[in-house]
């Protein structure tokens, strides 16, 4: 479905970069749209267009065009790209458009400063699940985005799973805990896969019983309103087998390890956001 020319603002949303977030999020809301026509996406590879069109009906378009047919521009490029695209879009935007960005790092008045005064910007942290409507995304308004601007967001991201605001002070943080976070429990889903394949268990069966367990507990600890260490207390029975796992767990610094890789992720956003 290629941009024939429209004039006027006809489509919800226009994802600029359409790559791993862009797609989790663009799917996740085509599918509770029930349509893709509402929703455009520009990509900088026209085969990435074509392949995401075919995938999910949605228009496909240049960066004129994603200003001329939507209000609302959701910028999902790298934060090594965001000055480069700013620079080419900024011309298009008007202040009645509402900027959503997700770029890691990326303050708000690094996009607000290469757009017209006044342009409307929200922040967010989004993550893969979105992908199966079980995402996490954390808002933060720019300089020019009101309390209306924020609603509109939630709205938008609300049918791909919960939505939280907080300072942008706390944005660094958050993308190192849930924007990053389901790459954290992918890792250890893997090595306990690996484990179960080292005590002889095929594959198949290894991983069946891993994903089911992690989403027990994670339904766990979301809906039983116990804290984590009573959860995993319920688990470890005295001199059994859970207790020999944690052992060996805290003797190979698996907790600081955690906390270690976590502050590093938010190391990693600070450096991403500074003007490069
Ligand atoms: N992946 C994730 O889980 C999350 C990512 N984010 C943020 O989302 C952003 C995108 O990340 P991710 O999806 O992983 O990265 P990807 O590289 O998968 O996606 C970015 C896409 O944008 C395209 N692109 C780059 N410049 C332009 C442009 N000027 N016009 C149109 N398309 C362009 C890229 O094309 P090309 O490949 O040719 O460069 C690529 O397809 C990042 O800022 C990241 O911090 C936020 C939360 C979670
Ligand atoms: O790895 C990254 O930089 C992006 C931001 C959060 C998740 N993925």
């Amino acid at each position: 479905m290629i941009d024939a020319g429209h004039t006027g603002p006809d489509a919800r949303l226009a994802v600029i970069g359409g790559g791993k977030i862009g797609e989790a999020l663009l799917a996740g809301l085509v599918r509770q749209a029930g349509d893709g026509r509402e929703f455009l996406v520009v990509e900088r590879s026209p085969e990435r267009a074509a392949e995401l069109t075919a995938r999910y009906g949605v228009g496909t378009t240049d960066l004129a065009g994603a200003a001329a047919r939507a209000r609302v521009l959701l910028l999902a490029v790298k934060p090594q790209d965001i000055d480069t695209l700013l620079a080419a879009l900024g011309p298009y935007v008007t202040p009645e458009h509402l900027v959503v960005s997700v770029a890691a790092g990326v303050p708000t008045s690094r996009v607000e400063a290469a757009l017209p005064a006044g342009t409307p910007v929200v922040r967010v942290m989004p993550n893969t699940p979105a992908l199966v409507d079980a995402g996490m995304s954390v808002l933060s308004a720019g300089a020019h985005a009101t309390e209306a601007h924020l609603d509109e967001a939630e709205a938008l991201l609300l049918p791909v799973g919960q939505v939280r605001r907080v300072p942008e002070s706390q944005q660094d943080a958050v993308t190192a805990l849930s924007g990053s976070g389901p790459a954290y429990f992918f890792f250890l889903v893997e090595a306990m896969i690996d484990a179960g394949i080292l005590l002889g268990l095929p594959r198949t069966v290894a991983a069946d019983l891993i994903v089911q367990t992690a989403y027990g507990a994670a339904v766990m600890l979301r809906d039983s309103g116990e804290h984590p260490v009573q959860l995993r207390e319920a688990v470890t029975s005295p001199g059994g087998t859970t207790i020999a796992a944690i052992r060996e767990l805290e003797r190979h610094g698996v907790r600081a390890a955690l906390i270690a890789a976590i502050e590093a992720a938010h190391q990693r956003s600070v450096e991403l956001g500074r003007t490069s």
